[in-house]
């Protein structure tokens, strides 16, 4: 097993990356003082790991609240849902919530961690690769609104991160791969070790090697921690985590929450950005196509939704939270394994991008 650290001060926690973690009860005992403890899923990860977790909180005052599964679940109504039945069961502040999912759950359990009696302890059990990878790391937690995606949040940090790879053998392949989009992020961002390594090893990662897979979770892991680490709310560095995702957000909304998976969008968001980078001389027309090839090879889409053009883009996109002094800013890499953020984007070279995508 590896743990790393997410280096915060007093907010600081470890992940944990193994196989078979969910077995070990040591783990997550190690993180429970409280009295109570509610294990927020949904009916798809319910069926599947829901009991085992469960197993390893036995003799202790352990719920379960199983709400139903989808984007369009990451909701203002399913945050209320999620208070009524802590006020219900009379959860107090020495309760805990875990959160056993993918980012869905993850963003809507810790925004309700951190909401409740103005802040309860949670811990992240994430099951899918993008959850894994991201979304279980850094505290940034949120609900949807029909307006913007993740408008309504906090940051609020985990106790721990409990990371099984095992449970990515039951993950559906297109779940697969939008966990992968974020895992290119990363590359591209911020190592292009991490590029090359992708590229040579596709087909074992999409065969889902288990050795790959701790290898792909430790290495994103450690970058996520690096960066939130050094920036925990956003003001710098850590914006370059959104790579792909001012244009991706706003194909999500644009096309109803769960229609397009957020690693899909997140994929074609960077297409977007790279070929703006081509334009300003930033990147090269090879280094593009290895990009959009590398995403293609895990399947994932890499044009924007027909008739989504530069009008309906821009609607979503003045909400985007990177906005300052009423300037879009955008996330642009600048060669393979770095990226700058810049408003420096003329407008005339988004519409011929976004109409021609
Ligand atoms: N907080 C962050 O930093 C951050 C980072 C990236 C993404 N996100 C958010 O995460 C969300 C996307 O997360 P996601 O891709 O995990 O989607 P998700 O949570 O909807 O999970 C994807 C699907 O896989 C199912 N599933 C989960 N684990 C499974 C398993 N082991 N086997 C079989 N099926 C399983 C789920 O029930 C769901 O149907 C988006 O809302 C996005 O905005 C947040
Ligand atoms: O952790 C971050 O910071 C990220 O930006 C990670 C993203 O992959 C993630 O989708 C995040 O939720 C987007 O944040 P937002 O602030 O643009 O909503
Ligand atoms: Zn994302």
């Amino acid at each position: 097993m590896n743990t790393l650290n997410v280096e915060l001060g007093e907010r600081s926690y470890p992940i944990y990356i193994g196989v078979n973690t969910l077995r070990e009860s040591g783990l997550i005992r190690g993180h429970l003082d409280s009295k109570k403890i509610v294990v927020v899923t949904n009916d798809v990860v319910d069926v599947l790991y829901g009991a085992q977790v469960m197993d390893l909180l036995t003799g202790l005052d352990a719920e379960k609240l199983v709400l139903p599964d989808g984007e369009q679940f990451k909701s203002l109504a399913s945050f209320e849902r999620v208070m009524t039945y802590l006020l219900e069961n009379n959860a107090a502040r020495d309760t805990t919530l875990i959160a056993l999912g993918g980012g869905v759950i993850g963003d809507l359990t810790g925004f309700s961690a951190a909401c409740y009696q103005r802040g309860i302890p949670f811990i992240q059990i994430p099951t899918t690769l993008l959850a894994q990878v991201d979304s279980s790391v850094g505290g940034k937690t949120a609900v949807n609104h029909p307006l913007g995606k993740n408008m309504i949040g906090a940051f609020y940090q985990p106790a721990a991160v409990i990371i099984d790879t095992m449970t990515l053998c039951s993950l559906p392949r297109r779940e697969f791969a939008a966990g992968m989009a974020e895992v290119i992020k990363y590359g591209i961002i911020y190592d292009a070790q991490l590029f090359d390594w992708l590229e040579q090893h596709q087909q074992g990662l999409r065969e889902k090697d288990q050795a790959l897979l701790q290898e792909v979770v430790r290495r994103c892991c450690q970058i996520k921690a690096e960066i939130v680490a050094e920036d925990e709310q956003e003001r710098g560095r850590r914006a370059l985590l959104n790579l792909g995702h001012t244009f991706g957000h706003a194909i999500e909304a644009e096309q109803g929450y769960g229609n397009w998976l957020h690693g899909e969008a997140v994929a074609t968001g960077i297409v977007l950005a790279s070929v703006v980078a081509q334009h300003k001389n930033w990147l090269s027309a090879s280094e593009v196509c290895r990009i959009v090839d590398l995403l293609k090879a895990f399947e994932l889409p890499v044009k924007a939704p027909e008739k989504m053009g530069f009008d309906s883009f821009m609607r979503h996109m003045r909400h985007d939270k990177k906005v300052q002094a009423n300037r879009i800013r955008f996330v642009i890499p600048d060669a393979i394994g770095s990226a700058v953020v810049t408003d420096d984007v003329d407008e005339a070279l988004l519409k011929e991008t976004l109409n021609a995508s």
